[in-house]
């Protein structure tokens, strides 16, 4: 029984400026590339999901343009005429059918969800059985590449009241000049931060055991993917060697990337991110899988815009336990906005809107003027 049709599906690239350079190990963002995905239904409610990847194919699997390609020829033909109401079987539907593409997954997932909260007046938290706060702290990426300016940065969203942890990017450059540089922000800060490493897989294994050990020697309470995630073998013994918590997340690629690190003791934090997982239903499961394993979680981020960043926020308000918060800092990256009502942060938290849905409305002139034409 079909209750009301999906009509059509639109993929959308949309460049927005940063507010500065965002330096990363693989790849320096000068701007960001965002897919939004809007659903159309019958019934006149339309959907809307973000699929965002950074810097192109440096980062993962997925580029817009693929994102937008696979959505357009190979999704949309799958998915017009079928349920929007009935999200498991749109879903596995293409399961049956595609294989991996978890970031145009995770914009399909999202606009059904956004369609079906509108439709029955719910917020996405409550069609994924109920929130259980309303806000999450958020942590901010340093990525500047200059210490002093990184330095600066912190101490006024401290000021602001806006970040108190802090995650440094490093792996680009000469391992002695990335420690110092992370030793340096943490003296700086002392006890008033909790500051973090995110190395994107730059590190071998006989350099991430040095350093690692440097890190945790000095204060550093996280240390992201230091070594490739095809390194499974490495990641075990760095995880038995390292005196700070290792996080996964290049590693997880889809739910059953998380089930087997977790089964080879490979990692005692998972970063959950809807987009690598297939969709805000699709990063609970992974969610599931850690909270089984007594793995600690962290809330994610691709640095989405608001969409995608509402998305994650709605899955993350469900769980029981986020032990080392989140990174939805997404929208604060960039100098522009494409919804009409911007999310909100204040005193270090992400504030959730209870509106049905994902809460946001498409700010049609903006997104008109920042699409790709
Ligand atoms: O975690 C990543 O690797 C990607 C992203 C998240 C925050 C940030 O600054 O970059
Ligand atoms: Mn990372």
């Amino acid at each position: 029984m079909i209750h009301t049709a999906i009509e059509s599906l639109e993929a959308i690239i949309v460049d927005l400026p940063t507010i500065r350079p965002h330096k990363l190990a693989m790849h320096t963002m000068q701007n960001q590339t965002l897919v939004i995905l809007r659903i159309r239904c019958a019934d006149g409610i339309e959907g809307i999901g973000e699929a965002t990847t950074i810097g192109g194919l440096s980062y993962g699997n997925e580029s817009p343009d693929s994102i937008k390609t696979n959505l357009d020829r190979h999704f949309a033909p799958l998915l017009v005429g079928q349920d929007a109401c009935n999200i498991n079987a749109a879903m596995q539907r293409l399961d049956r059918v595609i294989k991996g593409n978890t970031f145009a997954r995770s914009a399909v997932e999202t606009a059904l969800l956004d369609a079906q909260g509108k439709r029955l007046g719910l917020p996405v938290s409550e069609l994924l059985g109920g929130r259980v706060r309303d806000s999450l702290e958020v942590a901010w990426t340093l990525a500047s590449g200059d210490t002093v300016k990184d330095i600066a940065e912190a101490e006024h969203m401290l000021e602001i009241r806006r970040h108190r942890i802090f995650k440094l990017k490093i792996g680009a450059g000469e391992v002695s000049k990335d420690l110092a540089h992370v030793i340096a922000i943490k003296k700086a800060l002392g006890d008033r931060a909790s500051v973090r490493v995110d190395v994107n897989q730059a590190w071998d294994e006989g350099v991430a055991i040095r350093a690692c050990q440097i890190l945790g020697d000095n204060g550093i309470d996280l240390i992201e993917q230091p070594i490739s995630r095809n390194n499974r073998a490495g990641q075990v013994r760095l995880n038995l060697r390292s005196p700070a918590p290792i996080m996964a997340d290049e590693s997880i690629e889809c739910v059953e990337d998380a089930f087997n690190l977790a089964r080879d003791g490979a990692a005692p934090v998972f970063a959950l991110k809807i987009a690598k997982n297939g969709g805000p239903r699709a990063v609970l499961r992974t969610a599931s899988i850690a909270e089984a394993a007594g793995i600690g979680l962290y809330g994610g981020t691709m640095l989405e815009g608001s969409v995608g960043t509402l998305a994650s926020a709605h899955a993350f308000i469900t769980l029981n336990k986020l032990a080392w918060d989140t990174e939805l800092f997404g929208p604060l990256l960039l100098t522009e906005e494409i919804v009409s009502n911007p999310l909100q942060y204040h005193d270090f938290q992400l504030h959730v809107p209870a509106l049905p849905g994902l809460g946001l409305e498409l700010d049609e002139e903006r997104l008109a003027h920042f699409r790709r034409k």
